[in-house]
């Protein structure tokens, strides 16, 4: 069952602007037959333009699954997944991914500027192509440093490395999976505005998946929270925090640490209901 709530009514935000991505009853499980185990239960949420959506929810719930059926890489066992009003049943040409793991998603033997031009070959002519990897390597602060090998390289630009990947391509949605779970605390940190800079420069819609409670709500327009496995929406959280987002100011507004508390609750809560959910089955 699906609740929109928070610890006070809060319009949802973005109301005026068309849904870019939606979930219909969106079902998955792995496996076959009697041994098919349901994952995604019947997911409904949709995320408008501009808008940035983090989903939260317990460790196992489906997070990950739920990003590769949006992004065209797994196919739902039932369910529509719509993007730009078109259902996916291939990766969205407008749509970018970015994963956790950095290492494994650029080449190592290759340059930071040709790991980013990777997307755009025979799509762009020379020109427009060398352009968008100047402007996105100069977005993610890497201007100068395309000659350089990922190895050559901290986990961080690494990873800003692979979102001017996704960047380059100049997409009308990033989805992100834990892209920051690997990185050091203050490099998250400057990850974090990072990702807002870019929203705010180029009107992206983000949808962004994190383990982390106070990452999510301060990055956020709208929570969502996740039960778990078989997994819903539980709870659907606007964030009502004032833009631009600050670090130190927005994390010291007590709205942030009761928005925290609430979302920490329904994770706690969703946990519960799935361990019960598992002793009766
Ligand atoms: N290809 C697969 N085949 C079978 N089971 C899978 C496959 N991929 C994931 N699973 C299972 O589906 C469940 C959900 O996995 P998923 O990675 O989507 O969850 P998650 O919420 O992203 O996990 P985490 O929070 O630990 O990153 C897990 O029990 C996982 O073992």
């Amino acid at each position: 069952m699906e609740h929109t709530t928070s610890p006070a009514t809060i319009a949802t935000p973005h109301p005026e602007q068309e849904a870019v991505v939606e979930l219909h009853d969106l079902r998955k499980s792995y496996g076959k037959g009697s041994a098919a185990v349901p994952i995604l239960d019947g997911v409904n949420f949709e995320v408008r333009r501009g808008e940035f959506v983090c989903v939260v929810g317990p460790s196992g719930s489906g997070k990950t699954t739920l990003l590769k059926c949006i992004a065209g890489l797994l196919r739902p066992t039932a369910g529509r997944t719509v993007f730009e009003g078109e259902e996916v049943t291939e990766p969205p040409a407008k749509l970018a991914v970015v994963f956790q793991d950095y290492s494994r998603s650029l080449l190592p033997w290759m340059t930071i500027r040709r790991n980013v031009a990777l997307p755009l070959k025979n799509k762009f002519a020379k020109a427009e192509r060398e352009a968008r990897i100047e402007e996105a390597l100069e977005s993610v602060g890497l201007a100068g440093k395309g000659h350089l090998y990922p190895w050559q390289m901290s986990g961080g630009m690494q990873q800003r490395a692979a979102i001017a990947r996704g960047l380059a391509y100049q997409p009308d949605v990033l989805l992100m999976d834990e892209p920051f779970a690997a990185v050091d605390a203050q490099t998250r940190i400057d990850l974090e505005d990072l990702v807002l800079e870019i929203r705010a420069k180029y009107n992206t819609t983000v949808l962004f998946v994190t383990h982390d409670i106070d990452e999510a709500v301060y990055l956020a327009d709208r929570v969502i929270v996740l039960s778990g496995a078989p997994t819903s929406v539980s709870h659907n959280i606007p964030v009502d925090l004032p833009s631009p987002r600050h670090q130190v100011d927005t994390k010291r507004e007590p709205r942030f640490g009761e928005l925290r508390a609430f979302v920490f609750e329904q994770i706690q809560a969703a946990k519960s209901n799935a361990v019960r959910n598992r002793a009766d089955a």
